[in-house]
Formats: structure tokens, sequence, C-alpha cells
């Protein structure tokens, strides 16, 4: 039978069946997808094949294939072995939740984080939370920052998990879709999880409130059907997902509006730093491109290691997970 994993706890899984039963499985023998060395052979999202068997009057199931990945998540494990922990897989959409000035969400934090998402092929929405306590010049910053995104093609919804509002557009974008929902501590994730579907009391608080610092705690993602057609993966004390190595010559892939400029350029491996001819520069003192975007290219460009080697939540307390 054919199944997606919803729960991992290190040797056993939950699977939910397309018979839309959850089965307790585990896995066969040892199967490895080329190309990953992950610690985990299979993660939540995955699409599973298995079979069941009866042991002692208890039916159980045996995990022996899966499929391609869509995409996938991972973090890095914290010593310097070249293994990695796939979080998540198949996942259709990010939720970045975005709050202007309670906590601030800097630009340069959301475009380390776009290109973040951009490197795993996963389409990213911004949402605006907490528009109830705008004051106008907040509302206009907010306003600039919808304006900047949106024209880079990434869509932007304004809400309030406190009122209500624009949650119902949430829903709409959630549906049909897994999801997963991130963003600083303190943005509103789980406030707004619970306005999309009261009664869902994820982890991500809990645990990262139980979190104490320096202590290796293991988490593990779950999925979870909601009321509507939509699914959530929460991934609970984990504050970022770690981006997978890429050279400076990459970075500008990850930002479409250079993307989409870069065969312009006059140098095929232009940096658009101090190239002649670039499209970039030149749009850019157009002002066809947003200066904020070109700084965070910049910074990471300069800041390597720190900027987007490392988990992209550089202030998150769980850092070390
Ligand atoms: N005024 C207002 N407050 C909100 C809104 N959404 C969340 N909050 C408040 O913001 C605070 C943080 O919300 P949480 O939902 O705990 O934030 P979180 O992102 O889950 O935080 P972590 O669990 O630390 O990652 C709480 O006091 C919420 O009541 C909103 O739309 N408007
Ligand atoms: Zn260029």
């Amino acid at each position: 039978m054919k199944g997606i994993i919803y729960k991992s706890t290190g040797s056993w899984y939950v699977v939910k069946g397309e018979d839309n039963v959850f089965y307790d499985c585990r896995i066969k023998g040892k199967f490895r997808i080329k190309g990953i060395k992950s610690t985990n052979p299979v993660a939540v999202g995955d699409s599973v094949l298995f079979e069941l068997e009866k042991v002692n009057d208890k039916i159980t199931g045996v995990i022996y294939d899966i499929e391609p990945r869509k995409n996938y998540i991972i973090r890095k494990s914290v010593n310097l072995s070249k293994q990695v922990h796939i979080l998540a897989s198949n996942i259709d959409l990010v939720f970045l939740i975005v709050t202007i000035d309670n906590p601030i969400t800097t630009t340069s934090f959301i475009d380390r984080f776009l290109i973040t998402t951009e490197a795993y092929g996963i389409e990213t929405i911004l949402v605006f939370n907490k528009t109830d306590t705008y004051s106008e010049e907040v509302s206009d910053e907010q306003l600039y920052l919808q304006y900047v995104y949106s024209k880079i093609g990434y869509s932007c919804l304004r809400v309030s998990a406190v009122t209500g509002k624009g949650i119902e557009a949430l829903k709409e974008a959630m549906n049909g879709k897994v999801s997963i929902f991130s963003g600083h501590s303190g943005v509103g994730k789980s406030t707004l999880i619970n306005a999309v579907e009261p009664g869902l009391n994820l982890k991500t608080t809990e645990i990262s409130g139980l979190h104490q610092q320096g202590q290796h705690t293991t988490t593990f993602a779950e999925m979870y059907d909601l009321s509507f057609d939509a699914r959530i993966i929460d991934t609970p004390g984990i504050r970022g997902f770690g981006l997978v190595d890429m050279e400076s010559y990459e970075v500008g892939d990850y930002f479409p509006e250079f993307f989409a400029l870069k065969e312009q350029c006059k140098f095929n491996n232009c940096l658009h730093r101090e190239e002649p001819n670039c499209a970039v520069k030149e749009a850019l003192n157009r002002d066809e491109l947003s200066w904020s975007r070109y700084k965070s290219y910049i910074q990471i460009l300069d800041g390597e290691e720190e900027s987007y080697r490392t988990d992209i939540y550089k202030d998150g307390k769980n850092q070390e997970e």
C-alpha cells in the first residue's frame, strides 16, 4: 500500500495509508537514497510503499520503498560530519510570518530566508501579521515591503491572528497543500495556526519554552491534517532550517529578479558587483530593482559562513538543534 509519513520517532513511523488509516510502520532492511548522506532514511512528508504484517495480533506496517522526493529540508548535524538530518519532505508551501516592529523582521533576514527556500525549490508566501497593531508609519513600511516582494513574484498576505483579519485568505492559500509556518520567535506562528485551526496545539511553543541552552534535545517533525483540505508540518524546537552549501556565483540565482537579468550581463559569471555592463547594477541605478535586496545580496556574498552557510535564524535560541 502507498502512504505518507506523518511522524517519525526514530525507528517507528506513523504512516497514513491510502485507506486513510494510520499505521505504525518500521523499515525493512536498510535502504538509502542516492546522493544524500542522511541520518534518517525516511522523513515526515515522504511518500512510501509498505506492506502490512500481523505480529502478536497487532497489525503493523513494513516500509520497503520510498517514492522520489519533490523537495526536502535538512538540518546539518552539529558535528563536522557530512551527514544531514532530513527534517521534512514534499513541502508545497512555506509561510514566512513577518512582523514589522514587534519583533523586528529585517529585510536581510527575509532575503536570507528566501534564498534558502528558493534553493530548496519551495514556494514561499510572506504573511505580515499583527496588522491590528500597525501605526501609520508601520503600515507604510509594510506596504512598501509588500510592494518590493510582490513585484518580484512573492505573494503577500496581511493578517491579524488576533482579530481574524486575512485568515480566510490564508486558509485559501493553504488549501490542498502541505505547509510549514516559519519566522522569528514571537511573530505569532502559534497564534496564527490556532486562528486557522482552533484546538490544534502544535508543540512549537511548548518545546521551545522547555528548551535549555546547550542541552541537546532531539526533535521530530510531525504532520497534521486540518479540518479543511490542508496539512501542516510542525518542526518543534527548530527555528530555521540549514541551507545546503552554495558558492558565491550561485547566490544571485536565488534572487529571482537578478536571475532574470543575468543573461544580459556582459560576463556570464557576473557577480553583479563591480563588473562592467552588469544588467543588475544598471537596473538598480534606474531604480527598477530594490536596493534593500541588493544590499542583502552583497551581505550574503561578503558574509559567507555567517550569512548563508549556517542556520538562517541567527538569533534563534534553538540554533544548536
Ligand atoms: N496584537 C497582536 N498580537 C499577536 C498577533 N499574533 C500573535 N500575537 C501575540 O504575539 C505573541 C507571540 O505569539 P506566538 O504565537 O506565541 O508567537 P510564535 O511565533 O509562535 O513564537 P515562538 O513560539 O516563540 O516561535 C503572543 O503574545 C500573541 O498573543 C496579532 O495578530 N496581533
Ligand atoms: Zn551582473
